[in-house]
């Protein structure tokens, strides 16, 4: 693909990181999503159920609200928005998930949506990873995790955030982490089956598939890597998870016949949820449900559990 001068063709939501280069994961990631056709089974096809059960509790959908954070601090005046849609997930009864915020943050998202997934990221000082995951676990967090994608800074060096670095992740840590959590612990940011057998040899009860935005220059579309995780992961009980570019109920349609137990929305909820707050996201995943129902519907899927790869083909 060579450099591209045109203007970003995703979602106005997806543009405040998205370069619009050739190396931009972001766009080899639409290209992908955008070339997937979905074949129609409607002889003896039913209305579909949507509940999916994640860690042991039974959800709505799918579909799941992303790992976010900083949004209270991007001075939008007497707004919340991590506690906005933490709002919204309980109202939708879907999965909250939460990024780097501190403690303080992390409990008061958590009384919107109570069980919200944490994710820590891979900071340096591991006594501050252990210290957040018991922080979790003791608010009642349904899961914790780590984003393990994001080690590394833009001049080759781990990266260093709101001042704090980061530093590698280990096999030996992952596994440690997985043990002293004694809740599901998830791995996200996996972009290869190695990444994925790993996590799993480690102990981790789920995996994102993603890459984080386009952290890395000319990542994989998750959905493309999405089969062979699938096979490789196919003898163990290590739930898939995927995000990156999901913006319909078609796109969370594709990931959930390609492999997925559920997919995070991220930046697509960012504009109803900067303009309209709870309502807006919530408008927008209803939206999503009812998008991933009509695919459903249209291919016999009854329920989220019986999803058939078979359905997806690849158009060249
Ligand atoms: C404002 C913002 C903050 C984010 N913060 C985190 C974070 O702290 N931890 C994390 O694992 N991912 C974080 N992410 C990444 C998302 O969880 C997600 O992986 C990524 O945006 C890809 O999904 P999308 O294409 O649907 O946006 C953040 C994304 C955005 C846009």
């Amino acid at each position: 693909m060579n450099e591209t001068k045109t203007k970003w063709p995703g979602p106005p939501g997806l543009i405040p990181v998205t370069s619009g280069r050739a190396d931009d994961a972001n766009q080899i990631n639409r290209h992908y999503l955008d070339r997937l056709m979905v074949e129609m089974r409607v002889i003896d096809a039913r209305i579909p159920d949507l509940h999916t059960e994640i860690f042991g509790k039974l959800y709505d959908s799918p579909i799941m609200m992303p790992a976010f954070s900083h949004l209270n601090k991007a001075g939008i005046q007497d707004r919340q928005p991590m506690e906005e849609y933490a709002k919204a997930a309980t109202i939708l009864n879907i999965v909250n998930w939460v990024g780097m915020e501190s403690d303080e943050e992390y409990e008061n998202i958590a009384k919107y949506a109570p069980g919200s997934i944490r994710i820590i990221k891979p900071f340096a000082d591991h006594h501050r990873i252990r210290s957040e995951i018991q922080f979790a676990k003791s608010q009642g967090a349904i899961a914790v995790g780590i984003d393990i994608d994001h080690i590394a800074g833009k001049d080759g060096n781990f990266d260093i955030v709101d001042g704090i670095p980061l530093g590698p992740i280990f096999q030996a840590d992952l596994k440690a982490y997985v043990q002293e959590a004694g809740i599901p612990f998830i791995a996200k940011g996996v972009l290869s089956v190695q990444d994925a057998c790993i996590a799993a040899n480690a102990g981790c009860a789920a995996i994102v598939v993603s890459h984080h935005h386009g952290r890395i220059p000319y990542g994989i579309p998750p959905l493309a890597l999405l089969p062979n995780i699938k096979k490789a992961l196919q003898k163990t009980n290590v739930k898939i998870f995927v995000d990156c570019g999901m913006d319909s109920g078609y796109d969370a349609y594709k990931a959930l016949a390609l492999g997925a137990d559920a997919l995070s929305v991220g930046r697509s909820i960012l504009k109803p949820l900067l303009k309209d707050g709870s309502k807006g996201v919530v408008s927008k995943i209803q939206h999503m449900n009812e998008e991933l129902k009509q695919l459903m519907l249209y291919t016999s899927i009854a329920n989220t559990s019986s999803f058939d790869p078979s359905v997806i083909h690849y158009m060249k």
